[in-house]
């Protein structure tokens, strides 16, 4: 009975407004179950890790909850730092120490550079043809060289600087039209983001000169869906043998939303060849600044084999702006809840900055303090709690256990950046401990130190650092400077978790700005 209501509860969970598709799946087990038992079982798994005991058919499914990083590290306690888990028929391998993460993402790192492909991240792929999604191969080698390279290089990231502070700046702007209100932190961080990279991508007063509509937030939602589609439990991919089925819709609600993007992205691409053609009539637009989106019509016209296609730009667009946006909520709501973290950063932006003036990138490697604030929350709160699953290219051993090719490989980042081995007090929010360090070098988000590595580490480590590093300093910054934040009357901190494919926070910051600077020019 205690089995049948854990089923129903995460069957809820994975799909609580279609009571029929349950219906169907429930069918569709117990058949299956029955047919299991008239099976002879194999017994091949001596060499794997040890692991919790799973159902016949359905292996652990039944006993997930949804806060699947905090399981995981429960499960850890009890296992051992690796341990399996059954869904459905796919293994599933959790690694749970920084000591056994080096020996998947630095001594094997070839091995285990493929991503698991799961149906929906297929599917947002164009079946994996995608730089976050694909396997390691020639084209994700080519197409990683050209983002972090091209696009993401030191020259045209200070080439774009403008875009940046144009969008951080209208943000600032639009809060101060809106002092003493409720703003969505997380909101405004998105919107800021998916500004700065559609900017970089077309220019942003081209679009808007063109369009009435607004292209930010219909990213925004459409952005929202995919992440959320991306990180559901999905049946097709614990039974493969089901998936022609889609029992839950992942698969056409996935599609729906690709169809969407493709249609944002297509009026771009038309609008931006009508506007080319008409520069190159009136001679104008060779020695124009390029943004990402010129490059990538350039490659296309030069058909290189390999070249930034609209699939990739639209899976960094969703790769950079949800990601970023939850980091800038989360280090809000630590700050404002911590009012002595938040009045060392004050104190800091009024000696590197100052009130007479307005932040400007040049201030960023000066402000030491923000910047450890930051760390402290990717520590606690890492974005993408258990990174993006790898998945290896052939049998291999880690820990002294067998780990077959082609299952699915978690990096449980959340347990290992709270882990009391690693970390003192690891349950404080203290950013002096990654200021002791960091003078020694020893704390950034290469992926070298892998006691902390939010951003991943090795050869899949995320490709937009670079841009990630510099935004969130940009917009905290800049938001901190200029207002002071308030909670509304009679809201408490709160800082549960939502688990998903990237940790939000359960409920949304809402806070109130009010005026920090006395000259009201500084808010232009
Ligand atoms: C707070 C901000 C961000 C966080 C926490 C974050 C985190 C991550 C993580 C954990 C991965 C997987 C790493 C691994 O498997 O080892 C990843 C991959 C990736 N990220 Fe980010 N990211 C952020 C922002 C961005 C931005 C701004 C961009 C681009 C504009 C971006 C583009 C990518 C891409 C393209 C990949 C796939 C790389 C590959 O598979 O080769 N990310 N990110």
């Amino acid at each position: 009975m205690v089995l049948v209501n854990n089923l129903g509860s995460w069957w809820w969970q994975v799909n609580n407004n279609n009571e029929f598709t349950m219906a169907v799946i429930t069918i569709s087990v117990v058949i299956i179950a029955m047919l299991w038992y008239t099976l002879p079982l194999s017994s091949s798994s001596q060499t794997l890790p040890p692991g919790p005991r799973s159902l016949p058919i359905l292996g652990y499914l039944p006993f997930l909850n949804p806060e699947l990083h905090k399981q995981f590290t429960n499960l850890a306690h009890t296992y051992g730092p690796i341990f399996k888990i059954y869904l459905g028929s796919k293994l599933h391998i959790v690694i749970n120490t920084p000591e056994l993460a080096k020996v998947v993402v630095r001594d094997q790192d070839e091995v285990f550079s493929n991503r698991d492909q799961t149906v929906a991240a297929s599917t947002i792929s164009y079946e994996g043809r995608d730089l976050v999604i694909s396997k390691n191969n020639s084209n994700w080698r080519n197409l990683r060289k050209i983002f972090v390279h091209e696009v993401l290089s030191n020259k045209n990231l200070e080439a774009c600087r403008c875009f940046r502070r144009d969008e951080v700046r209208k943000t600032i702007n639009n809060i101060f039209c809106k002092i003493g209100t409720k703003i969505n932190i997380s909101e405004i961080s998105f919107l800021t983001e998916a500004n700065v990279i559609t900017s970089m991508i077309w220019e942003n007063t081209y679009v808007k000169g063109t369009h009435d509509s607004d292209f930010g937030a219909e990213l925004q939602m459409v952005s929202a869906k995919i992440i959320e589609i991306f990180g559901q439990p999905n049946l097709s991919d614990f039974f493969p043998s089901l998936a022609w089925f889609d029992l839950q819709g992942i698969k056409r609600e996935m599609l729906r939303q690709r169809n969407k993007l493709d249609k944002i992205f297509t009026r771009i691409i038309e609008d931006r060849s009508k506007s080319n053609s008409r520069k190159s009539q009136d001679g104008v637009g060779d020695n124009a600044k390029k943004d990402f989106l010129q490059m990538l019509l350039d490659l296309k016209d030069q058909k290189s084999p390999t070249s930034l296609n609209l699939i990739q730009i639209k899976n960094i667009m969703i790769a950079g702006t949800e990601t970023t946006a939850t980091l800038i909520e989360w280090t809000m709501a630590e700050i404002m809840k911590n009012q002595t973290v938040m009045k060392r950063i004050q104190e800091e932006l009024e000696e590197i900055v100052g009130v007479n003036n307005i932040v400007e990138e040049s201030h960023m490697p000066k402000l030491r303090y923000l910047d450890a604030t930051i760390k402290e929350t990717f520590r606690l709160h890492p974005v993408i709690p258990l990174l993006l699953p790898r998945s290896p290219s052939r049998d291999c051993t880690v820990g002294g256990y067998t780990i077959p090719k082609d299952c699915t490989v978690f990096l449980n980042v959340w347990s290992i950046h709270r882990d009391p081995r690693y970390w003192d007090n690891p349950l404080d929010f203290k950013p002096e401990r990654f200021l002791t360090y960091e003078e020694t070098n020893k704390w950034d988000y290469t992926g070298n130190n892998l006691n902390f590595f939010p951003f991943g580490s090795g050869r899949r480590t995320c490709a937009g650092i670079s841009l990630a590093d510099k935004m969130q300093m940009f917009i905290l910054a800049s938001l901190l400077h200029s207002f002071d934040w308030s909670l509304p009357n009679g809201e408490e901190h709160d800082l549960s978790e939502r688990f998903g494919i990237t940790l939000k926070k359960r409920k949304p910051l809402i806070a109130i700005p009010s005026m920090r600077l006395s000259d009201a020019s500084l808010y232009n």
